[in-house]
C-alpha cells in the first residue's frame, strides 16, 4: 500500500489496557487532559529548539514559539496547536500507537479489580496524551516535522478503541495540531472563561505562551463572542527563575504535575539559585510514591537540564547520583554551553559540581523532613522512607562522601519496637546503647519473622540488648561499606564472636570457663564427626534455648548474603561455619554421655542449626531419615 493512502493499524495491547484502565480512574479528573497536552506540546517546542541550535532552518520563517488553544462549540471540538518539532508518518506510528516506557507490561500485569488501587498505579504511571480519550471519543492528530517538505505532513485519528488510521497530508506550518472530538456531555469545556480557568490553574508556570483568541462584547448579539486578537492566558515564564518569594505552594506543586506527568502531589521540593564557581537554578522535587521502575537501576534519572533556560535534554542521569533516582526536577545551568551533549555531560567539572550541590540539596531537603518536631513533616519522612528507602540504602555504597549522613537518614526495624515497621535510626540505638555495650549489633534475614525467632538473638533477648533488623535485599550489600557509624562499630549477631562476654556478669564468666573445660573432648570428637563441613566447634554465651547455632567467622561473608547470592545464580566461595553449642541444653549435655549415636546426634544439630538459619541441606532425605530413626528409638521402636 502506498504510503499517502490511508492505514487502518492496530493499538499495541498496553495501549489498549492504559485506555480502558485511564478512562475509568480519571473520570472525576477529566480536566487533567489539558495540561498533559500542554505539557506534550511544550515538550516538542522545547526540542524544536535545541536541535534550532544547530539547525537554525528548522525555524523555517516561524520563530515566534507558542502553543495555541482553540475550540469550536459548533464542531464541539477543541484544539491543541504548537510549532514544535512535530512527527514524522513513522514517528507518529510509533508515539502514539505504543508505549515506550519500560516495566509496562509489569506495571500493567499489577492492575486488579480494585478500582482505587488502579487509581493509584495510574497516578504514578503517568498518562500523557492517551489521556485525550477521557473527554474525546474521536481525536485527530495532523503533524509536520520541522524540515520535511510541506507533502510530508501527517493525519493520525482513533477513537480509542483498538486501532488508529494514519494518512499524509499537504501541511504548510510544521508542529502539531491535537483535535479532541469531545464526548456527549463534555460542552462543559467549550467556554473560553473555562478553558482559560484550567490552563491558568495547570499551566501557567509553562515558560511559552499559551495564547488564546479574546473574547470580545458582540452589540448585535448582546453577548460575548469570540474576537479575532490573540492573548497570552498564562505567565509565560520559567517558574525556576522567578524569585521564591513569588511562587505559591499550589504553583509549585503544577509545576511538578507539569514536568512528571505525576497525578499526585509531590512530597517536598527544594528550590535553589546557586552563585559562585558555576551558576545553576535547581527546583528539586521527591514524589510522594515510588514510580512503577524504581527498581531498574538503568533507568534514566529525572533531571530535565536547561542552559539559560533553552531546554537540553530529558533524564540528565549525571546530573544526580543514581540512588537519588526518584528526584525529579529542572537545573537551569548559565555556564554549560548549549550545544552539550551526554558525552560532554559525563566529563564535565561543571556537571560534576551540579551533581554534588544538587545531591547535598536533596540531603538537606531529607535531614528537615526527618528531624523536624513537626508531626506533619515527620509523617512525611516516614511516607519517604517508606517509599524510597530501599533506594536510598543504595547511596551508602555509592556515595561515600556522603556516607555518615546518609547513614544518619536510615530507618530500621528493631526489638526495641519489637514490630517489622521501619522507624529506628542509627542515633535511636545508640541513645539506648548499655554502658558495657560497645557494638551496634544487627540481624539480617530473609523476613521478620526469620529474623526475630533466630537462635542468634537468644543472648540479646535475655539481656535486654537491642538488635536491628535487617530484611530488604539491599541490605547485605549495604552493611557491607557501613561497618561504623558515629565511632561504634555495627556487628552481626550471626558472625564473629561479638565480645559477648563483656556483656556477661562474673558468675556468667566463670561459668563459660568451666564449660570450655567441661566440654573439650565432647567439640573434639563433634569435629572428627563433621569434619570439612565447619571451620571449628565451639561452646557459647550466645544462646538459651536452643542447642545449637551456626556462626560465620569474622571475615566472611554471612551465612545469610551467601545464600542470597546463590539463590542469584552467582558463585560463592566456599566458607565453613562455626558451629556453636549450648553447654546448658539438655541435648548438648547429654553428647558427654552419649557413646553409640554420638555421630547421628551430632549431625542431627549440625542439620538442625542449618534449618534454624533458613539455610537449605545438602541432603535433606537423610535428615528426614536420620530423625525419624531417632524419634523412633525415642518412644522404643527400633529403627532398622
Ligand atoms: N505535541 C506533540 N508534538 C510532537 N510530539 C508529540 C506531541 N505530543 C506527543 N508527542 C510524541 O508522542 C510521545 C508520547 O507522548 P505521551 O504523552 O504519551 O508520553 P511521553 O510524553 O513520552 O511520556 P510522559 O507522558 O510520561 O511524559 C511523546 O514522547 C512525543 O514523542
Amino acid at each position: 500500500m502506498a504510503e499517502s493512502e490511508k492505514q487502518t493499524m492496530g493499538f499495541q495491547a498496553e495501549v489498549k489496557q492504559l485506555l480502558q484502565l485511564m478512562i475509568h480512574s480519571l473520570y472525576s479528573n477529566k480536566e487533567i487532559f489539558l495540561r498533559e497536552l500542554i505539557s506534550n506540546a511544550s515538550d516538542a517546542i522545547d526540542r524544536l529548539r535545541y536541535e534550532a541550535l544547530d539547525k537554525p532552518e528548522l525555524q523555517e520563517h516561524d520563530p515566534d514559539l507558542k502553543i495555541r488553544i482553540s475550540f469550536s462549540p459548533e464542531n464541539r471540538t477543541i484544539t491543541i496547536s504548537d510549532n514544535g518539532i512535530g512527527m514524522s508518518r513513522d514517528e507518529a506510528i510509533a508515539h502514539l500507537g505504543t508505549i515506550a516506557k519500560s516495566g509496562t507490561k509489569e506495571f500493567l500485569a499489577r492492575l486488579s479489580s480494585d478500582q482505587k488501587k488502579n487509581d493509584a498505579l495510574i497516578g504514578q504511571f503517568g498518562v500523557g496524551f492517551y489521556s485525550g480519550f477521557i473527554v474525546a471519543d474521536k481525536i485527530t492528530v495532523e503533524s509536520r516535522r520541522a524540515g520535511l517538505p510541506a507533502s510530508e505532513g501527517i493525519r493520525w485519528e482513533s477513537t480509542g478503541e483498538g486501532d488508529f488510521t494514519v494518512e499524509k497530508i499537504d501541511r504548510a506550518q510544521r508542529g502539531t495540531d491535537i483535535t479532541l472530538h469531545l464526548r456527549e456531555g463534555e460542552d462543559d469545556f467549550l467556554t473560553n472563561w473555562r478553558l482559560k480557568a484550567i490552563i491558568r490553574k495547570y499551566s501557567d508556570h509553562v515558560s511559552l505562551p499559551i495564547q488564546m483568541l479574546k473574547e470580545e462584547w458582540d452589540n448585535e448579539s448582546k453577548t460575548m463572542k469570540t474576537g479575532t486578537e490573540l492573548e497570552t492566558v498564562n505567565q509565560a515564564n520559567a517558574l525556576w527563575a522567578r524569585n521564591k518569594a513569588d511562587i505559591t505552594d499550589e504553583q509549585y506543586r503544577e509545576f511538578y504535575k507539569h514536568i512528571t506527568h505525576d497525578l499526585n502531589d509531590p512530597l517536598s521540593w527544594t528550590h535553589n539559585k546557586v552563585e559562585g564557581r558555576t551558576e545553576y537554578n535547581q527546583l528539586l522535587y521527591i514524589p510522594k510514591e515510588a514510580p512503577f521502575d524504581l527498581w531498574d537501576r538503568n533507568k534514566r534519572g529525572g533531571i530535565k537540564l536547561y542552559v539559560k533556560r533553552v531546554f537540553i535534554m530529558d533524564d540528565a542521569e549525571q546530573l544526580m547520583p543514581v540512588y537519588l533516582r526518584f528526584v525529579r526536577g529542572v537545573i537551569d545551568s548559565n555556564d554549560l554551553p548549549l550545544n552539550v551533549s551526554r558525552e560532554i555531560l559525563q566529563e564535565s567539572r561543571d556537571v560534576k559540581m551540579i551533581r554534588e550541590g544538587s545531591t547535598r540539596r536533596v540531603l538537606t531537603m531529607l535531614e528537615e523532613l526527618a528531624q523536624s518536631d513537626d508531626p506533619a513533616k515527620k509523617e512525611l519522612y516516614t511516607t519517604f522512607w517508606n517509599q524510597f528507602g530501599q533506594v536510598l540504602k543504595e547511596g551508602v555504597g555509592e556515595d561515600p562522601g556522603n556516607k555518615e549522613r546518609i547513614a544518619k537518614l536510615l530507618r530500621f526495624a528493631s526489638t526495641h519496637n519489637d514490630s517489622d515497621v521501619q522507624n529506628v535510626s542509627l542515633d535511636d540505638y545508640i541513645s539506648r546503647m548499655k554502658d558495657s555495650q560497645v557494638r551496634i549489633f544487627y540481624i539480617t534475614a530473609e523476613n521478620y519473622t526469620a529474623a526475630k525467632n533466630s537462635p542468634h538473638m537468644e543472648i540479646f533477648r535475655k539481656k535486654g540488648i537491642e538488635v536491628l533488623i535487617l530484611t530488604d535485599r539491599v541490605d547485605e550489600w549495604m552493611l557491607s561499606f557501613l561497618t561504623e557509624y558515629n565511632e561504634k562499630n555495627l556487628a552481626s549477631v550471626a558472625q564473629g564472636d561479638l565480645d559477648l562476654l563483656k556483656l556477661a556478669d562474673e558468675e556468667e564468666k566463670k561459668q563459660n570457663e568451666e564449660n570450655q573445660t567441661d566440654f573439650k573432648d565432647t567439640i573434639e570428637k563433634m569435629k572428627t564427626v563433621l569434619g570439612k563441613k565447619v571451620k571449628d566447634v565451639r561452646v557459647t554465651v550466645r544462646l538459651t534455648d536452643s542447642p545449637t547455632c551456626l556462626i560465620a567467622d569474622e571475615k566472611d561473608l554471612s551465612g545469610n548474603l551467601q545464600r542470597m547470592l546463590k539463590a542469584a545464580g552467582q558463585k560463592v566461595p566456599n566458607m565453613k561455619p562455626i558451629l556453636e553449642i549450648n553447654p546448658n541444653h539438655p541435648i548438648v549435655q547429654s553428647l558427654k554421655y552419649e557413646d553409640k549415636h554420638f555421630d547421628d546426634w551430632t549431625n542431627l544439630l549440625f542439620d538442625q542449626a542449618v534449618l534454624a538459619e533458613g539455610g537449605a541441606l545438602a541432603d535433606p532425605a537423610a535428615f528426614v531419615k536420620l530423625m525419624n530413626n531417632m524419634l523412633l528409638d525415642s518412644v522404643g521402636k527400633k529403627s532398622d
